[in-house]
Formats: C-alpha cells, sequence, structure tokens
C-alpha cells in the first residue's frame, strides 16, 4: 500500500475513534502559550495552556502519520492503561488537529 493511503486510513481511523469518543478531542484554538519544549523519535513535543486556564499539557506532534509512528503511538497508549494508576505515570487526555490548509491536517 502506499504511504498517502496508508496515512488516510490511519487518518480515518483516528477520526473515527473521536467520532465514537474513544478519545476526547480538544480545539486547537483552545491551546495557548504553545511553546517547543522537546523532540523525540517520532516528532516534536510541545507545551500549552488549555484555555486560558493554568493547567499545562504536553502537545505530542508526529513528524509522519506512517505504519511505524502510529504502532508506537498504540503501543505506548497500550502501556499506559497498563499503568495508570501510578502518580509519575502522566496519562494521555485525548487529541487535537492542527489544519495548515484544506488537505493538510496534523493531529496532536
Ligand atoms: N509530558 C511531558 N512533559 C514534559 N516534557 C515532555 C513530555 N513528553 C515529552 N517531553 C519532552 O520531549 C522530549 C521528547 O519526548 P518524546 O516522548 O517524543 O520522545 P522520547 O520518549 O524522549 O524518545 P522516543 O521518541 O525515542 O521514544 C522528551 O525527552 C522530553 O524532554
Amino acid at each position: 500500500m502506499q504511504d498517502t493511503e496508508q496515512t488516510n486510513e490511519w487518518v480515518n481511523w483516528i477520526e473515527e475513534a473521536v467520532d465514537k469518543d474513544y478519545f476526547k478531542f480538544y480545539e486547537y484554538n483552545q491551546f495557548n502559550n504553545i511553546q517547543h519544549i522537546g523532540t523525540g523519535g517520532f516528532g516534536k513535543v510541545y507545551r500549552a495552556n488549555w484555555k486560558k486556564s493554568e493547567k499545562q499539557f504536553a502537545l505530542k506532534s508526529f513528524f509522519s502519520l506512517d505504519n511505524v509512528t502510529v504502532k508506537e503511538i498504540v503501543r505506548e497508549l497500550k502501556i499506559q492503561r497498563e499503568v495508570d494508576f501510578h502518580d509519575n505515570i502522566i496519562r494521555c487526555y485525548g487529541i487535537t488537529k492542527l489544519e495548515t490548509g484544506i488537505i493538510d491536517r496534523r493531529y496532536l
């Protein structure tokens, strides 16, 4: 399967999961004070405030939504589900989408 087809398939999967409320969806424009804090193997990480509150989120972006990246996301979410009782384990609050053009969408 071609890369674009694969990406579209994952994007559909994400959008269906959001529709079914498997993930909470956050509007990207409700984040502010977005600052780059780190870079990992799969993408950049930003710190952001939500809705002008004091609450800070880490926004993880992905260089590309290819098979390897999506498998890593699923792997991290599964591990998190196993150990989410520990205070030192951060949890995944949900997903947001950055639209930079009609067809250019990025999920964070
Ligand atoms: N929840 C967070 N709070 C604060 N900083 C974070 C958070 N998540 C990531 N970071 C910062 O962003 C960097 C990259 O994080 P990321 O999770 O993408 O990659 P990694 O776990 O360091 O490496 P890899 O991508 O190889 O798994 C981290 O090293 C850290 O500095």
